[in-house]
């Protein structure tokens, strides 16, 4: 009963703390950010999707309904058409304010010009670090440049125009899949590929998913763990709970996580084994594995570096190349040219490095393929101090607008690559002309940082060069090495969310033997 007495005496003192609380803090860091956006000449940005008494969760809601329905990336395009030449939206959630562009200013000065004014931002290093531990991709300041060096001399130009490493896991593709005629899903068959080719670069020995006879159960459950890591929307945990499971630990994904490192250590004890402990790295080719295990590095960083460019290269180019023979024979005239063009250019030979450069329409239909479906669709920073990006404030949303401290400034490639200012009113199409100085009607198409498949700035993906010379090799051999190639796939490309984008139907195609049409 006293208690019950005392209680509006309590509930006047919480109060009055908070607005004491909230009064200190206008008078201090409030007016100090005042003064910086006054400074800097900011103005409100104006559009606010969502319900402004939903507190961001009916976004977050509406989000986690899109992804299960396959058309998040539609419904954020709307979003930000519908926000017409502010090109950003923002909402606040949980306290943080989330500013959403296509706006490639406002990219340019998160991603290069004020780089060291963001991180990379809590919740990816919260999500990554237990399962690839720490390296380039989880890190930021000296332990992220400290990463970087390490891994590029990997990528250096004479690494990356070797491409006798690619051939003989191309012809392994080509002697797998039929040439009957009957249908395949290439996308299981290019992730097979990708780790396949991966393995081989970075580790220097190949996990060999492509042999179809005498599998490797280790490598196979690898597999089936990495994929899980990929993709935990799919697994028991969100079939049973829905949105609430991101709320609930998940304990497939710590198995998993145990699984993909127990494999990469053994890669590491079977390296060492082989070669000893600090033996020098190999003369011929730079191996990541080798040289990392040259330095004094704890043997889990090892496996964090191994594993975080394992994440970062092998289901995005696995994923390039789904969706680019996705569309292919989708557009008769554009497969019968860059076949013409890859008979003028290498015959049946093997293309060398510059050969693929040279190949002109190859070039600009693997970029209309990253245009219309970028495999990184979204991304996002966290500032890391009060900052200013340069445009969305004011009525004509021309003004500078302030980012608080803990912001997250998070854009949408996939809007950004259909923009009809950038690429013309047939943004929509598949068109790779467009990349072609003298066919594009509107001239040389150079759209800067309206083109950002593989980022900009110091974090712009390392793996650029190697993944491109991969795509074009397999692409090149793949199309010498059958006859006809179909779709067999009635249904429109549509997006599968994992921890990068997959085309939902996969790659559903037939081949025919070379020479048989
Ligand atoms: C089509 C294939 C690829 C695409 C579309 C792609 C895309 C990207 C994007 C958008 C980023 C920036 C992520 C961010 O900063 O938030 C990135 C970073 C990175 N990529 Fe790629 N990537 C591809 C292939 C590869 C390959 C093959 C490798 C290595 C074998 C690789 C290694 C990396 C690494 C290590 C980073 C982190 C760079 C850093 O933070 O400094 N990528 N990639």
């Amino acid at each position: 009963m006293a208690l019950i007495s005392l209680l509006p005496k309590l509930a006047v003192a919480v109060v009055a703390l908070l607005v004491t609380r909230r009064v200190y803090w206008e008078l201090t860091t409030g007016a100090r950010r005042r003064a910086f956006a006054k400074q800097h000449g900011c103005l409100a940005a104006k559009k606010e999707p969502g319900n402004p008494f939903g507190f961001g969760l009916d976004i977050l809601m509406a989000d986690i309904k899109a992804i299960k329905n396959h058309n998040l990336l539609p419904r954020w395009h709307k979003i930000l058409l519908d926000a017409g030449d502010a090109h950003m939206v923002y909402f606040s959630f949980r306290g943080k304010k989330i500013f959403f562009t296509d706006s490639p200013e406002i990219l340019k000065t998160v991603l290069a010009t004020k780089f060291d004014t963001y991180s990379i931002g809590e919740e990816r290093i919260k999500m990554l670090t237990p399962l690839v531990g720490k390296g380039i991709f989880t890190t930021d300041g000296a332990p992220w440049k400290h990463s970087r060096g390490l891994l590029r001399p990997c990528f250096e130009r004479s690494q990356v125009a070797d491409v006798t490493l690619l051939e003989k896991h191309v012809r392994k593709l080509i002697e797998v899949i039929p040439k009957d005629g009957s249908t395949i899903d290439m996308q299981p068959i290019f992730h097979d590929l990708t780790m396949d080719i991966a393995t081989e670069f970075l580790f220097g020995r190949s996990t060999n998913m492509l042999e179809r006879e005498g599998k490797d159960p280790e490598a196979e459950e690898f597999k089936a763990a990495f994929e899980y890591c990929m993709n935990p929307f799919e697994g028991e945990l969100y079939t049973k709970w829905g949105w609430l499971a991101i709320f609930l630990p998940d304990k497939q994904l710590k198995r998993s996580a145990k699984i993909i490192q127990a494999f990469a250590g053994k890669i590491i004890d079977a390296e060492i084994a082989f070669r000893g402990d600090k033996a020098p790295p190999s003369p011929d080719r730079y191996i990541l594995l080798q040289e990392l295990l040259s330095l004094d590095m704890p043997r889990e960083q090892v496996r964090s570096e191994l594993l975080q460019i394992l994440l970062a290269g092998r289901d995005t180019t696995a994923s390039l190349l789904s969706n680019l023979l996705f569309e292919l024979p989708r557009h008769p005239a554009i497969l019968s040219r860059l076949r013409a063009e890859i008979a003028e250019y290498v015959g049946d030979s093997t293309p060398t490095f510059e050969q693929l450069k040279n190949m002109k329409y190859l070039q600009a239909v693997m970029n209309e393929s990253q245009r219309l479906y970028p495999v990184v669709p979204s991304n996002s920073r966290e500032a890391i101090e009060d900052t200013v990006i340069p445009l969305g404030g004011g009525p004509d949303a021309k003004a500078p607008v302030f980012v608080p401290k803990g912001s997250m400034i998070a854009w949408h490639t996939w809007s950004l690559h259909r923009r009809e200012d950038i690429y013309g009113a047939d943004s929509a199409s598949f068109n790779p002309s467009r990349w072609l100085d003298n066919e594009n009607p509107d001239g040389p198409l150079r759209p800067g940082w309206g083109y950002l498949p593989f980022n900009g700035g110091p974090r712009v993906c390392i793996g650029q060069q190697f993944a491109l010379t991969e795509v074009a090799y397999v692409l090149v051999r793949l199309l010498q090495g059958v006859g006809e190639v179909e779709s067999r796939d009635p249904e429109e490309w549509r997006e599968k969310l994992t921890f990068v984008c997959r085309g939902l139907g996969g790659c559903k195609v037939s081949f025919t033997e070379k020479g048989s049409a």
